[in-house]
């Protein structure tokens, strides 16, 4: 079957059409919300990867319109949801766009000056590459996305906030989680519903932001800075593991 008639059955790609959302990509978020609460108390938001914008539509119905519509909210009272995205996307309502590559360090100096020293709530990133079929390379770009939005989490968010992420499980799946326990308390694996079985995404929840001591989110952006020089992207691996190696021992030798 072709993947038109096969979306056309699907029960979520249906249901997206009727409610007005952009992709059924809606509904992983919404799902994730549903088990985990993750908009309780959330005012300022970062969408990471958003277009065509099913998740900015998410973030904008459920934190945006309600304060909007309450009545004695003041404009500086309305949360602040920006998304940010290769791609141009069709304008929300309360949602700042930015375009650019996340992996740059220069798109995340801009994502950090629209929070203007206020901090985020919670950090969402449905990043995803184009799939080449070479499952070590889909997994290794999308860990790039992930580091890159965790280099923006560093920057911006609040301690006790949260980091929704997608990943690509496989066999460093395990590694990504505990480096992910470096910075939260919480991670848990969720595969909502609505993403297909057959496919090998799955999403991090981290709960609770609280990096270790000592950390200085200068390490993370600089690391960045280098991914996006020809000569840099060489050695990401081992520098990504190497910081994370770092605060593991250190982490492990505080508590031992
Ligand atoms: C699965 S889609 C996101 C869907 C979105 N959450 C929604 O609900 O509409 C993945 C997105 O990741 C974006 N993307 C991939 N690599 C990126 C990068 N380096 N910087 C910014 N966006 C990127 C793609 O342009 C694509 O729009």
């Amino acid at each position: 079957m072709g993947k038109a008639s096969r979306d056309k059955r699907d029960i979520y790609y249906r249901k997206a059409k009727e409610e007005g959302w952009r992709a059924r990509s809606a509904f992983k978020l919404l799902q994730i919300d549903e088990e985990f609460n993750i908009f309780e108390g959330v005012k300022h938001v970062v969408d990471l990867c958003a277009a065509p914008g099913s998740w900015s539509q998410v973030l904008s119905r459920k934190l945006y319109l309600p304060a909007k519509l309450s009545t004695d909210s003041k404009d500086q009272d309305l949360p602040l949801i920006v998304a940010i995205d290769l791609q141009p996307m069709a304008p929300i309502e309360g949602v700042i766009q930015v375009q650019g590559d996340i992996t740059n360090a220069r798109t995340a100096e801009v994502v950090i000056r629209h929070f203007d020293g206020c901090k985020a709530d919670l950090v969402v990133c449905d990043g995803a590459p184009d799939v080449t079929g070479l499952h070590d390379m889909d997994e290794f770009v999308q860990s790039q996305l992930i580091l890159a939005g965790l280099t923006i989490v560093t920057h911006i968010l609040k301690n006790g906030g949260k980091f929704i992420a997608k990943i690509f499980r496989g066999k460093d799946t395990s590694l990504l989680y505990c480096q992910l326990k470096l910075f939260f308390t919480e991670v848990t694996l969720a595969k909502p519903k609505s993403s297909r079985n057959s496919s090998i995404e799955a999403f991090a929840v981290c709960e609770n932001y609280s990096p270790p001591e000592g950390f200085s989110e200068k390490d993370l952006h600089r690391l960045l800075e280098k991914v996006g020089t020809p000569s840099g992207a060489d050695d990401l691996g081992i520098s990504f593991l190497t910081i994370f190696i770092l605060h593991a021992r250190t982490i492990l030798t505080n508590t031992l």
